[in-house]
């Protein structure tokens, strides 16, 4: 029987998941071999099954492998395939699961050779909890998962297609998006979201002398905007970094908003106040709407 032989680079909560999923569905046929960093986090790859040979080394991992799935923060990853690529078999593809897609799109350009492929690749889901210990094989399921199709990237037709169909085994719905169009969407829908749920909580830090007594009163509010303030501070960091442009834009607009109902508080606007909240109900439900989805298999 022919296996396909897949590696998985940085084996956390995105390529343990990804590993338990397609273990799930294809069992003896694939043989997935995996990299971290720590011989804790290696211990329990193994013993999750999210591999079935865990290394501490991306090399040992990665050299015999048709495919190798980046599962590490994004700003390692272009540093592991200058590691890897002398060792990669000819015809292995490429592909990632990091945040931002045009950084390491543009770097990979430059650095692979024609005889390795490179599918760029982003799952939208995920938990603010880190490491394979809180990964899951239904992570992916009904979740939204990009495939970057980009006319700036060379990929042969068949590459895309083994990565499609690896995707497709995780239950993810694929959509497909061009490089920057994602990390201007993924910024709105994804980053900026992060950065202010972190700005909410590093208000609270600002107010310290009024800590307890704010935790005692604590509601939903709170709770319901700052879950993803609990996120790993390495992938966020990277992520900020890698999608620079597209999240400064983007924060400026927010801060152009705020600036607008602190005046509209100041001025005692009660019309324009009304407006800011009627529109952003509005908006939300149509989402909500449209995603119902999504909503109601949650
Ligand atoms: N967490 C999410 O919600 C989410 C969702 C979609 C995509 N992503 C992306 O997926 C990637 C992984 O995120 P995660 O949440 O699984 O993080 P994680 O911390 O759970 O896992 C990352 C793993 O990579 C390992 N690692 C880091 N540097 C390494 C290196 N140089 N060599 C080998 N292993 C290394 C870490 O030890 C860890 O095991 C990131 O690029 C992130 O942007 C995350
Ligand atoms: O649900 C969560 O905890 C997430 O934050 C997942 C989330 C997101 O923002 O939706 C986080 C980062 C990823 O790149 C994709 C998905």
């Amino acid at each position: 029987m022919v296996k396909i032989r897949l590696a998985i680079l940085g084996v956390g909560l995105i390529g343990g998941s990804f590993g338990l999923a397609v273990k799930d569905k294809l069992g003896e046929k694939i043989y997935i071999t995996g990299a971290t960093r720590t011989e804790e986090s290696r211990k329990s790859a193994e013993k999750m099954k999210a591999v079935d040979k865990c290394y501490l080394s991306n090399i040992e991992a990665a050299k015999d492998a048709d495919i190798i799935y980046l599962s590490t923060p994004v700003l390692q990853m272009v540093p592991i395939i200058k590691q890897i690529l002398p060792y990669l078999k000819q015809g292995a593809i490429i592909t990632d699961a990091g945040s931002t897609k045009q950084y390491i799109a543009n770097a990979l350009h430059k650095l692979l050779p024609k005889s390795i492929y490179y599918v760029p690749a982003h799952p939208m889901a995920g938990r603010e909890k880190n490491g394979v210990v809180a990964a899951s094989k239904d992570l992916f399921k009904n979740k939204c998962y990009v495939l970057i199709r980009d006319k700036t990237m060379l990929t042969p037709e068949p590459a895309m297609q083994k990565i499609r169909g690896l995707i497709e085994l995780t239950g993810a719905n694929i959509m497909e998006l061009d490089l920057a169009r994602h990390d201007r969407c993924a910024s709105l829908i994804s980053h900026i979201p992060h950065i202010t749920a972190a700005a909410l909580v590093g208000l609270l830090n600002r107010n310290y002398g009024d800590i307890d007594d704010c935790i005692k009163l604590a509601g939903g509010g709170f709770k319901d905007t700052t879950r993803i303030a609990s996120s790993n501070a390495d992938m966020w960091a990277d992520i900020c970094l890698s999608n620079a442009t597209a999240i400064i834009n983007n924060l400026q607009i927010l801060q152009e908003i705020l600036g607008e109902v602190t005046a509209a508080i100041e001025s005692k606007d009660r019309e324009k106040l009304h407006a800011y909240f009627v529109n952003a109900k509005e908006t939300r439900d149509h989402i909500l709407q449209e995603t119902q989805n999504i909503y109601e298999i949650e």
